[in-house]
């Protein structure tokens, strides 16, 4: 367990000054997957497989041990929040269909390359199983970085990730407006091909029971103001949220091993940014790999990203083999 983990997990058993307590219970694998009860396994294998994104470790037996245990805990939440809102809307004496309307949102965070997509594509097919809330709908936060042409304009283009490289107004509007139960609302398109916003295409999200919002900075709080108004970020909006967590190293490892198979892969496409990596030789393409890394996502991760891990509701932490080892449950 890393250092930082750590203190998210102290429960106070050293000399003193003794540390506050954690927030959190501290589950090992097989407590955590003990609690998917009689969840049933909505999913076959193909499906799974159909899921898994390039290089992420994912079969039948992930999916039971650690995604139906979180499958069965959402179900729970989503109850025990639709009471909370019928309450609230007793006190305010509005009608039903108000308080049913809003949909359950749930941000999904961590480094470049630890697996979010996979992680939220998961959830989102396990839960539309459901019959209670069949319409889960998936928005990743890449949608909402600036153009390449304005972040070449602001001198951002080596900063891509950052909070700052993102329209953050945008998102928070998309994020308010879905919540707020507006009929229609879209959201603009990246391309991890491309490297770019993909112009003229957008993304409609209609009333969906569920909104899984994915991204590398989902958690982040919010900018102070200036002017003495309250700031909102996206993560107020959050009924429930992940942090797919992992060891530096290890997301390192995974981060150059898919530059590597997407060489193979994905930048042989004429239309790929990275085209050109596949004309030089692989060491070449690999140095521009490490030092994409060393540059941008792992000081992005330092900087921006593992610092709002103690402000998920759940930590999943990834052993080296993309598994998961520990469940980490905010219970204050
Ligand atoms: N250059 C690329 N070309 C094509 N696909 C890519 C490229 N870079 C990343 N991807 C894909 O985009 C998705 C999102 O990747 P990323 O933002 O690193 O998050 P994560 O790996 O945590 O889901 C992944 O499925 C990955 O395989
Ligand atoms: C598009 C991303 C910023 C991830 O965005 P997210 O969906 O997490 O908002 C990231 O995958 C990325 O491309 N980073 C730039 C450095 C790199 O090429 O890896």
């Amino acid at each position: 367990m890393d250092d930082v983990l750590t203190e998210l997990c102290t429960r106070g058993a050293s000399s003193a000054p003794s540390p506050s307590p954690s927030p959190y219970v501290d589950l090992s694998r097989a407590e955590w997957s003990a609690l998917r009860e009689r969840t049933p396994l909505p999913l076959t294998a193909e499906e799974v497989e159909q899921l898994r994104g390039l290089g992420t470790a994912l079969d039948l037996d992930e999916v039971r041990d650690v995604y139906l245990p979180l499958s069965r805990l959402l179900n729970l939440y989503i109850h025990a929040t639709h009471e909370l809102r019928g309450a609230v809307g007793t006190f305010l004496d509005t009608p039903d269909t108000e308080r049913t309307r809003t949909p359950f949102v749930i941000g999904v965070a961590g480094s470049v390359a630890v697996g979010k997509s996979t992680t939220a594509r998961l959830l989102q097919a396990l839960l539309a199983r459901w019959p209670e809330h069949p319409r889960v709908e998936l928005v990743t936060t890449d949608g909402f970085l600036l153009p390449n042409e304005e972040l070449r304009r602001r001198g951002l283009m080596a900063r891509k990730g950052f909070p700052e490289s993102y329209d953050r107004r945008a998102l928070m509007r998309f994020v308010a407006d879905v919540k707020a139960g507006k009929e229609q609302v879209t959201a603009p398109v990246y391309s991890h091909l491309v490297y770019d916003i993909v112009p003229d295409q957008r993304l409609t999200v209609q009333r969906p029971d569920i909104l899984i919002v994915e991204g590398l900075n989902v958690l982040q709080p919010a900018l102070p103001g200036t002017d003495g108004r309250t700031r909102l970020a996206v993560a107020d909006y959050f009924d429930f949220s992940i942090y797919v967590d992992a060891r530096t190293d290890d997301i390192e490892n995974w981060y150059l091993s898919r530059f590597k198979k997407l060489r193979d892969t994905a930048f042989q496409d004429p239309s790929s940014y990275f085209r050109r990596f596949t004309e030089v030789p692989q060491e070449e393409a690999m140095e521009y790999g490490r030092q994409v890394w060393r540059t941008i996502n792992k000081p992005n991760l330092l900087e921006n990203v593992l610092p709002t891990r103690g402000r998920a509701t759940l930590v999943l932490q990834k052993g080296a083999d993309h598994k998961v080892r520990r469940a980490l449950l905010r219970k204050l």
